[in-house]
């Protein structure tokens, strides 16, 4: 993996006509993981959506060292709080979609072997639980390999064995030289290079 280094300076959101936060600065480079946290309604979900080109900010910059040609957007890899996965597909059907449409070339089995689902890939998601399904979003890394993870509350509804688990994969991410960004209320399942605070709760 290419040497990367993403530089947030000065930023500011909005969201409606409230200013969320201002003046986040950071710099992260190969093997970093920078940890968000904050109150509920801070803003860390809101930084995750800026850094990955899904939200403007209202001021700031954002700067990735060397800029890939076709814009920030390949480098990231968004795991958000909703799985974006299709009910009634099976699971190596919704792998196989986002591998595709992100141009990833990573082994389906060998992914879903390393999240503890081997074995399972012809169930239709729609069957699995909730733990399962963030399982399967995981394993969405795994198949497509960008240098940038934003991981917004990755534990969420994992135990703590799969909980274990991403913390070796985020290590093997690091090892491999990727970048990791995450929103947390909970401690991740690795020590984080640094941790952002973000602000107050909304009113
Ligand atoms: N689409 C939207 N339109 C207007 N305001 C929004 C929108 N989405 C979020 N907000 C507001 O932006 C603020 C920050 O939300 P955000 O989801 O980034 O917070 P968070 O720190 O991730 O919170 P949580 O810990 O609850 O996940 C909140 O006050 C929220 O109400």
């Amino acid at each position: 993996m290419a040497a990367l280094r993403l530089t947030a300076e000065a930023l500011a959101a909005r969201r409606g006509d409230r200013t969320v936060f201002e003046d986040v600065s950071f710099s992260i480079g190969p093997g970093d993981v920078l940890a968000v946290t904050g109150p509920n309604g801070a803003g860390k979900s809101t930084l995750l959506r800026i850094v990955a080109g899904l939200l403007a900010p209202a001021r700031g910059s954002i700067v990735l060292d060397p800029a890939p040609d076709a814009g920030r957007g390949v480098a990231v890899h968004y795991l958000g709080h909703l799985e974006a996965l299709k009910p009634a597909f099976t699971i190596a059907e919704n792998l196989a979609f986002w591998r595709r449409l992100y141009g990833g070339a990573g082994d389906l089995d060998e992914a879903l072997e390393d999240v503890g689902l081997g074995g399972l890939a012809h169930l239709p998601v729609g069957r699995l639980s909730a733990g399962q399904k963030r399982r399967v979003a995981i394993a969405r890394l795994l198949v497509i390999d960008r240098p940038i993870w934003l991981l917004d509350e990755p534990t969420t509804a994992l135990d703590a064995a799969a909980e274990a688990t991403l913390g070796r994969l985020i290590e093997r991410h690091r090892t491999c030289g990727g970048l990791v960004l995450a929103a947390i209320h909970r401690p991740l399942p690795v020590d984080p290079t640094a941790t952002i605070v973000l602000g107050k709760a909304a009113a």
